[in-house]
């Protein structure tokens, strides 16, 4: 093949000109800031009909809450499916294919498909999955967009804690992973299409650099990078990079993949999630204090949920990744709508469920 026709190739249309419909990927770590952007690219989409599969690891739904409350005419909250059984990557055959088939049988099919990843997901199985025969004729990867949350990269949240992990290790001998957190962000930045490094309001212009090289080694591919605060990436930039990943899936192999070419199953066990019910709250400035020293005592990576607020019609969302805790008031309770206060709370796997129960219930 000559560098004429090669480069021909390269650009053979994936998506519309061959009638497939394009599914962009959104994959990131927990709290990175997928919801958010995907909320900016629902406002911002210019008449494109847009279907969502939103996929969340602890099973509160809260992703799906905020998305479907975004209010953008282009995405009804029929747009919205919400996988709650188990993390995409683990679910693929049971869950994600049968969902996509039954998408596409709809009569009014959409422009496009986002697919937000739980943040624990591994992206790999779920883009091997658009070779599947029942989805690779009628869709195809437009683009696996990763975003990158620059401030916890910043703050070494990414960078191996070899004390950590060898403390798991000895509370679990089965572990055979070098730092969970770690290989799972290098495995989704591995698959990255485009990388979104979020967050930039929280560093400076040094800092940023910093971070921009510190991802650039995560991973031996070199795709482009974006910088971005609240996920705010103009939708041109995002949507119809027009790829066909699926078909490039060979060259991006997780580590688990690398590590395990004889087939063993990847799982979740490495990481642990839970629902707390609360009482209603008096003072929520009390307790978004109080859930920043909970968070730090247990080292927990990711806390949401809705709160109900005594005196408040509206029901408070709390958002917390690492230390930082954010609180607005959403919306307001619909009539005959339970006003329940729960938080989801992700971490490593041996969190200590009954101590933060009863610090959170305090
Ligand atoms: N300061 C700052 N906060 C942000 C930015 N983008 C998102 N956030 C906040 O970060 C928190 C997590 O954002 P989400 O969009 O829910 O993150 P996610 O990746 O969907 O989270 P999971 O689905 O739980 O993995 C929320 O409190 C957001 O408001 C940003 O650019 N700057």
């Amino acid at each position: 093949m000559t560098a004429e026709t090669s480069r021909a190739a390269d650009l053979t249309p994936k998506g519309a000109a061959t009638g497939k419909i394009p599914a962009t990927v959104i994959t990131g770590f927990l709290g990175a800031g997928k919801t958010t952007m995907i909320r900016n690219i629902l406002q911002n989409a210019e008449g494109k009909r847009i279907a969502l599969i939103i996929n969340e690891f602890g099973d509160l739904g809260v992703d799906g809450e905020v998305l479907k409350g975004c209010g953008a005419e282009t995405c009804t909250e029929d747009d919205v499916i919400e996988l709650t059984n188990g993390c995409i990557c683990c679910t693929v055959a049971d869950d994600f294919i049968p969902t996509m088939t039954a998408l596409l049988e709809r009569p009014n099919r959409p422009d496009h498909i986002v697919i937000e990843t739980s943040g624990l997901a591994l992206p790999q199985p779920l883009i091997a999955a658009f070779n599947w025969p029942d989805i690779r004729t009628q869709v195809t990867v437009d683009g696996v967009v990763t975003v990158v949350d620059s401030a916890a990269v910043a703050a070494g949240r990414f960078a191996e804690d070899h004390d950590k992990v060898a403390a798991q290790r000895v509370a679990d001998d089965s572990l055979d992973h070098e730092s969970p957190i770690e290989e799972l962000f290098e495995d989704q930045l591995t698959a990255a299409d485009l990388i979104v490094l979020n967050k930039t309001d929280l560093l400076d212009a040094e800092g940023l650099a910093a971070v921009r090289r510190e991802v650039a080694t995560r991973t031996a591919r070199k795709p482009a990078m974006v910088e971005a605060s609240q996920g705010s990436v103009p939708v041109s930039v995002l949507l119809g990079l027009n790829v066909g990943t699926e078909g490039d899936i060979a060259n991006r192999k997780s580590h688990h993949e690398m590590e395990h070419e004889a087939g063993e199953e990847h799982d979740h066990d490495e990481f642990d999630s839970f629902v707390v019910p609360l009482g209603p709250v008096a003072a929520p400035e009390a307790l978004v204090a109080r859930l920043k020293e909970i968070i730090a005592a247990h080292d927990i990576l990711r806390l949401k949920g809705f709160v109900a607020v005594e005196g408040k019609p509206a029901r408070l969302l709390i958002q917390a990744v690492g230390q930082r805790v954010d609180s607005y008031f959403d919306r307001p309770w619909a009539p005959g709508e339970a006003r329940e206060s729960r938080l989801v709370v992700i971490g490593l796997a041996g969190l200590d469920r009954a101590a933060i129960e009863r610090a959170l219930q305090a």
